[in-house]
């Protein structure tokens, strides 16, 4: 199997600086994620599953611990990495789906959607045609491709973030409860867009409010919840 990350003794907390303390997100976390691979975060409440998304893409700077990638251009510990490499690997590597659309003021909902085809050098009318594929897919109406998603609503934002997000294979994909606000449409196309992207090599992780919707795509299930933090081949578990 080809690696593409590896965690090693993962820790993050927060300084609560008003409370002259620290919070544990989570602690001495470690595994292992090959491409083509899926991988879903489960944990209760609290557990540290966004905090630990958002430190694997480097949003957070961990405690401890090693987040080794490996990049086209060879192993690299993101935990470390300066931030101009991380900010290349963003736009070429590592992608990130959350339930929240950055959207832009003037900018329309099929433009938002071809950008990372553009910024892969894809020319302008193929890029729009794509974009417009894809929204299509996520069940975007026609009538709002040239329109703004600033006023759109939240699951239409959410489709046009995924359609966004989505559109790039990319070598590791995280996903942040990208179902929240998601018609059963959507749902059904989403799950069909990570199969493809699973089949074409793109490792996988992520959380979900509903973990039954991505079920059939679930290699490992890495268990955040303190004290039984563990990773278990999936027949094992209950999810
Ligand atoms: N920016 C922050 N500053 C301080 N504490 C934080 C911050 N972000 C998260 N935390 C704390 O870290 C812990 C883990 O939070 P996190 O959001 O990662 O949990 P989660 O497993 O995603 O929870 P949920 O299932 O409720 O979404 C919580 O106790 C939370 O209060």
């Amino acid at each position: 199997m080809t690696p593409v990350l590896d965690i090693e003794g993962l820790s993050k907390g927060f300084t609560l600086h008003h409370l002259g303390n620290q919070i544990e997100a989570f602690d001495n976390i470690s595994f292992k994620v090959a491409a083509g691979e899926f991988v879903l975060l489960k944990g209760a409440n609290g557990a540290g599953k966004s905090t630990l998304l958002r430190t694997l893409y480097r949003s957070y700077l961990p405690r401890a611990g090693v987040i080794r990638f490996h990049s086209v251009h060879g192993p690299i510990d993101l935990a470390r990495a300066a931030d101009i490499d991380i900010a290349h690997l963003r736009r070429t590597e590592i992608g990130f789906v959350t339930q929240f659309l950055q959207a832009r003021p003037r900018v329309s909902a099929e433009a938002i959607v071809a950008e990372p085809l553009r910024l892969h050098g894809v020319p302008a009318d193929e890029a729009l045609a794509r974009a417009r594929a894809a929204l299509s897919t996520f069940g975007v109406k026609q009538d709002l491709w040239k329109a703004y998603p600033t006023t759109f609503s939240g699951g239409e934002q959410q489709k046009v973030n995924l359609a966004r997000a989505l559109i790039l294979p990319q070598k590791l994909l995280l996903l942040d409860e990208p179902t929240a606000s998601l018609d059963a449409n959507a749902r059904k196309a989403l799950v069909s867009r990570l199969a493809e992207l699973k089949a074409a090599g793109t490792a996988l992780i992520g959380v979900f409010h509903h973990p039954g919707d991505v079920e059939i795509l679930i290699d490992r299930v890495v268990d955040l919840t303190p004290e039984i933090t563990q990773s278990e081949d999936r027949m094992d578990v209950d999810i």
